[in-house]
Protein backbone atom coordinates (compact mmCIF):
# COMPACT_ATOMS: atom_id res chain seq x y z
CA UNK A 1 0.00 0.00 0.00
CA UNK A 2 1.37 3.49 -0.99
CA UNK A 3 -1.45 5.87 1.00
CA UNK A 4 -5.07 4.40 0.24
CA UNK A 5 -3.84 2.92 -2.96
CA UNK A 6 -2.53 -0.78 -3.53
CA UNK A 7 0.51 -0.93 -6.00
CA UNK A 8 2.50 -3.95 -7.33
CA UNK A 9 6.49 -2.86 -7.02
CA UNK A 10 9.74 -4.80 -7.43
CA UNK A 11 12.86 -3.29 -5.65
CA UNK A 12 15.19 -1.19 -7.69
CA UNK A 13 18.70 -3.33 -6.49
CA UNK A 14 16.98 -6.82 -8.19
CA UNK A 15 17.10 -4.73 -11.52
CA UNK A 16 19.89 -3.60 -11.28
CA UNK A 17 21.71 -6.14 -10.62
CA UNK A 18 19.80 -8.10 -13.57
CA UNK A 19 20.94 -5.17 -15.81
CA UNK A 20 24.35 -4.40 -15.15
CA UNK A 21 25.54 -7.91 -13.32
CA UNK A 22 23.27 -10.46 -15.51
CA UNK A 23 23.51 -8.52 -18.41
CA UNK A 24 20.02 -9.58 -18.99
CA UNK A 25 16.99 -7.01 -19.34
CA UNK A 26 14.05 -7.48 -16.88
CA UNK A 27 10.58 -8.01 -17.66
CA UNK A 28 7.88 -7.14 -14.81
CA UNK A 29 5.25 -9.59 -14.38
CA UNK A 30 2.26 -8.13 -12.74
CA UNK A 31 0.47 -10.20 -9.73
CA UNK A 32 -2.75 -9.64 -11.56
CA UNK A 33 -2.07 -11.98 -14.16
CA UNK A 34 -3.57 -14.95 -13.12
CA UNK A 35 -1.91 -18.73 -13.36
CA UNK A 36 -3.38 -19.86 -16.20
CA UNK A 37 -2.34 -16.89 -18.33
CA UNK A 38 1.03 -17.05 -17.87
CA UNK A 39 2.15 -18.93 -20.81
CA UNK A 40 2.39 -16.23 -23.40
CA UNK A 41 4.67 -14.21 -21.36
CA UNK A 42 6.82 -17.14 -20.55
CA UNK A 43 6.78 -17.95 -24.11
CA UNK A 44 8.87 -14.43 -24.61
CA UNK A 45 11.40 -14.74 -21.65
CA UNK A 46 15.00 -16.24 -21.51
CA UNK A 47 14.69 -17.12 -17.64
CA UNK A 48 13.07 -16.05 -14.66
CA UNK A 49 14.22 -14.11 -11.69
CA UNK A 50 12.47 -14.81 -8.73
CA UNK A 51 12.69 -11.84 -5.74
CA UNK A 52 12.24 -11.58 -1.46
CA UNK A 53 10.24 -10.01 -0.36
CA UNK A 54 8.74 -9.06 3.46
CA UNK A 55 5.42 -10.76 2.65
CA UNK A 56 5.62 -14.52 3.57
CA UNK A 57 4.02 -17.59 1.65
CA UNK A 58 0.75 -18.36 3.26
CA UNK A 59 1.01 -21.80 5.15
CA UNK A 60 -1.64 -23.58 3.44
CA UNK A 61 0.86 -23.92 0.46
CA UNK A 62 2.82 -26.43 2.07
CA UNK A 63 0.53 -28.05 4.75
CA UNK A 64 0.73 -25.61 7.73
CA UNK A 65 -1.80 -23.56 9.42
CA UNK A 66 -1.14 -19.94 10.10
CA UNK A 67 0.83 -19.02 13.40
CA UNK A 68 -1.42 -16.10 15.32
CA UNK A 69 1.69 -14.01 14.15
CA UNK A 70 0.85 -10.45 12.50
CA UNK A 71 2.61 -12.15 9.26
CA UNK A 72 2.32 -10.33 6.17
CA UNK A 73 0.99 -12.06 3.61
CA UNK A 74 0.85 -11.37 -0.54
CA UNK A 75 -1.84 -14.21 -2.11
CA UNK A 76 -1.72 -12.78 -5.25
CA UNK A 77 2.78 -13.20 -5.76
CA UNK A 78 1.72 -16.46 -3.80
CA UNK A 79 -0.57 -17.56 -6.88
CA UNK A 80 1.61 -15.77 -9.53
CA UNK A 81 5.52 -17.39 -8.34
CA UNK A 82 3.96 -20.69 -7.51
CA UNK A 83 2.60 -21.21 -10.91
CA UNK A 84 5.42 -19.27 -12.74
CA UNK A 85 7.69 -21.31 -10.94
CA UNK A 86 5.86 -24.82 -11.96
CA UNK A 87 6.09 -23.68 -15.29
CA UNK A 88 9.70 -22.78 -15.75
CA UNK A 89 10.77 -26.38 -14.25
CA UNK A 90 8.37 -27.80 -17.09
CA UNK A 91 10.08 -25.57 -19.75
CA UNK A 92 13.35 -25.99 -18.31
CA UNK A 93 13.77 -21.74 -17.85
CA UNK A 94 16.64 -20.75 -15.61
CA UNK A 95 15.38 -20.34 -12.61
CA UNK A 96 17.48 -17.67 -9.90
CA UNK A 97 15.35 -17.64 -6.58
CA UNK A 98 16.74 -15.02 -3.77
CA UNK A 99 14.85 -15.43 -0.60
CA UNK A 100 11.01 -15.70 -0.24
CA UNK A 101 11.92 -16.31 -4.07
CA UNK A 102 13.57 -19.59 -2.49
CA UNK A 103 11.25 -20.98 0.03
CA UNK A 104 8.54 -20.43 -3.13
CA UNK A 105 10.69 -23.01 -4.88
CA UNK A 106 11.09 -25.32 -2.08
CA UNK A 107 7.34 -25.27 -1.66
CA UNK A 108 6.27 -26.19 -5.32
CA UNK A 109 9.21 -29.14 -5.25
CA UNK A 110 6.77 -30.43 -2.11
CA UNK A 111 8.95 -28.81 0.59
CA UNK A 112 8.20 -27.14 4.16
CA UNK A 113 9.01 -23.91 5.91
CA UNK A 114 9.78 -23.53 9.27
CA UNK A 115 7.47 -20.31 9.71
CA UNK A 116 9.94 -18.38 12.99
CA UNK A 117 13.41 -20.08 12.22
CA UNK A 118 14.75 -18.10 15.25
CA UNK A 119 12.08 -20.01 17.76
CA UNK A 120 13.36 -23.68 16.25
CA UNK A 121 15.89 -25.35 18.74
CA UNK A 122 19.34 -25.38 17.49
CA UNK A 123 18.81 -22.00 14.83
CA UNK A 124 20.03 -19.09 15.55
CA UNK A 125 17.72 -15.58 14.42
CA UNK A 126 18.33 -14.94 10.56
CA UNK A 127 16.58 -11.78 10.63
CA UNK A 128 17.87 -8.26 10.08
CA UNK A 129 18.09 -5.90 12.39
CA UNK A 130 15.25 -2.89 10.86
CA UNK A 131 16.38 -0.67 13.67
CA UNK A 132 19.35 -0.81 11.45
CA UNK A 133 20.43 1.34 8.44
CA UNK A 134 20.36 -0.41 5.53
CA UNK A 135 24.17 -1.48 5.09
CA UNK A 136 24.27 -2.58 8.52
CA UNK A 137 20.80 -4.97 7.20
CA UNK A 138 22.47 -6.56 4.26
CA UNK A 139 25.56 -7.11 5.81
CA UNK A 140 27.54 -10.08 6.09
CA UNK A 141 26.01 -12.06 8.51
CA UNK A 142 26.96 -15.46 8.72
CA UNK A 143 29.08 -18.13 6.98
CA UNK A 144 28.18 -20.75 4.61
CA UNK A 145 29.42 -23.59 3.73
CA UNK A 146 28.72 -24.81 -0.15
CA UNK A 147 28.91 -27.86 -1.63
CA UNK A 148 31.70 -28.73 -3.25
CA UNK A 149 31.20 -29.23 -7.10
CA UNK A 150 27.79 -26.52 -6.62
CA UNK A 151 27.28 -24.01 -8.97
CA UNK A 152 28.24 -21.62 -5.98
CA UNK A 153 31.28 -23.40 -5.01
CA UNK A 154 32.23 -22.30 -8.12
CA UNK A 155 30.84 -18.80 -7.65
CA UNK A 156 32.66 -18.73 -4.61
CA UNK A 157 35.85 -20.37 -5.55
CA UNK A 158 35.86 -21.97 -1.98
CA UNK A 159 33.84 -23.68 0.08
CA UNK A 160 32.75 -21.14 2.91
CA UNK A 161 31.65 -17.34 2.21
CA UNK A 162 29.80 -14.91 4.29
CA UNK A 163 26.37 -13.88 3.46
CA UNK A 164 23.60 -11.52 4.27
CA UNK A 165 20.70 -12.52 6.00
CA UNK A 166 17.29 -11.26 6.31
CA UNK A 167 14.77 -13.94 6.71
CA UNK A 168 12.41 -15.14 9.71
CA UNK A 169 11.40 -18.47 7.75
CA UNK A 170 13.45 -21.08 6.25
CA UNK A 171 13.58 -24.19 4.57
CA UNK A 172 12.31 -27.05 7.23
CA UNK A 173 11.80 -30.21 4.58
CA UNK A 174 13.48 -29.62 0.96
CA UNK A 175 11.71 -30.41 -1.91
CA UNK A 176 11.65 -33.33 -3.72
CA UNK A 177 14.41 -33.43 -6.44
CA UNK A 178 16.41 -31.00 -4.66
CA UNK A 179 19.77 -30.82 -3.58
CA UNK A 180 21.27 -29.00 -0.81
CA UNK A 181 24.12 -26.76 -2.17
CA UNK A 182 24.74 -24.61 1.26
CA UNK A 183 24.48 -24.83 5.24
CA UNK A 184 24.56 -22.37 7.67
CA UNK A 185 26.26 -23.04 10.84
CA UNK A 186 23.38 -23.96 12.75
CA UNK A 187 22.53 -26.04 10.37
CA UNK A 188 19.40 -24.33 8.15
CA UNK A 189 19.50 -25.09 4.34
CA UNK A 190 20.18 -21.75 2.62
CA UNK A 191 20.79 -22.75 -0.85
CA UNK A 192 19.85 -25.44 -3.41
CA UNK A 193 19.86 -26.43 -6.82
CA UNK A 194 17.81 -29.14 -8.73
CA UNK A 195 19.52 -32.98 -8.46
CA UNK A 196 19.49 -33.50 -12.40
CA UNK A 197 21.72 -31.24 -14.04
CA UNK A 198 19.51 -30.31 -17.10
CA UNK A 199 18.50 -27.03 -16.12
CA UNK A 200 20.41 -23.94 -14.31
CA UNK A 201 18.06 -23.57 -10.96
CA UNK A 202 19.79 -21.77 -8.33
CA UNK A 203 17.98 -20.80 -5.21
CA UNK A 204 19.34 -18.86 -2.39
CA UNK A 205 18.27 -17.46 0.99
CA UNK A 206 20.39 -14.51 0.79
CA UNK A 207 20.46 -11.43 -0.82
CA UNK A 208 23.03 -11.43 -3.90
CA UNK A 209 21.29 -8.48 -5.27
CA UNK A 210 22.57 -6.39 -2.24
CA UNK A 211 25.54 -4.17 -4.08
CA UNK A 212 26.30 -6.78 -6.20
CA UNK A 213 29.04 -5.08 -8.19
CA UNK A 214 30.74 -4.76 -4.77
CA UNK A 215 30.98 -8.77 -4.35
CA UNK A 216 32.59 -10.76 -6.56
CA UNK A 217 30.75 -14.06 -5.30
CA UNK A 218 27.82 -12.08 -5.67
CA UNK A 219 28.61 -10.48 -8.94
CA UNK A 220 29.21 -14.20 -9.83
CA UNK A 221 26.30 -15.38 -9.01
CA UNK A 222 23.98 -13.14 -11.48
CA UNK A 223 27.17 -13.40 -14.32
CA UNK A 224 25.90 -17.75 -13.77
CA UNK A 225 22.74 -16.43 -14.52
CA UNK A 226 23.05 -14.30 -17.35
CA UNK A 227 24.78 -17.03 -18.99
CA UNK A 228 22.07 -19.38 -18.58
CA UNK A 229 19.52 -17.40 -20.24
CA UNK A 230 21.66 -16.51 -22.94
CA UNK A 231 22.53 -20.03 -23.60
CA UNK A 232 18.50 -20.76 -23.53
CA UNK A 233 17.90 -18.20 -25.80
CA UNK A 234 20.82 -19.88 -28.07
CA UNK A 235 19.00 -23.13 -28.04
CA UNK A 236 15.39 -21.97 -28.18
CA UNK A 237 16.97 -20.08 -31.61
CA UNK A 238 18.41 -23.47 -32.90
CA UNK A 239 15.51 -25.72 -32.51
CA UNK A 240 13.67 -22.42 -34.35
CA UNK A 241 15.29 -22.90 -37.18
CA UNK A 242 16.07 -26.39 -37.47
CA UNK A 243 13.82 -28.47 -40.34
N1 LIG B 1 9.45 -13.01 4.17
C1 LIG B 1 10.36 -14.13 4.05
C2 LIG B 1 11.42 -13.82 3.00
C3 LIG B 1 12.33 -12.70 3.44
C4 LIG B 1 12.77 -11.81 2.29
O1 LIG B 1 12.64 -12.14 1.12
N2 LIG B 1 13.25 -10.62 2.66
C5 LIG B 1 13.49 -9.59 1.69
C6 LIG B 1 13.54 -8.22 2.34
C7 LIG B 1 13.28 -7.11 1.34
C8 LIG B 1 14.14 -7.26 0.09
O2 LIG B 1 15.39 -7.13 0.17
O3 LIG B 1 13.58 -7.53 -1.00
C9 LIG B 1 11.05 -14.46 5.37
O4 LIG B 1 10.98 -13.62 6.30
O5 LIG B 1 11.68 -15.52 5.46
Amino acid sequence: MIGPHPFQSVGEKYLRALREAADVEPLIVPGLVPAGEIDPWLDRVDGVFLTGSHSNLEPHHYGASKGDDDFLFDPLRDQLSLAVIRAALQRRLPLFAVCRGLQEVNVVCGGTLLQRVHEQPGHFDHREDLNQPLDQQYAPAHKVRLRPGSLLALAAAKEEVEVNSLHGQGIDRLGDGLQADAWAEDGLIEAFSLAHAGQYCVAVQWHPEWKVAENPFYLALFEQFGAACRQFAANRLANSSSP
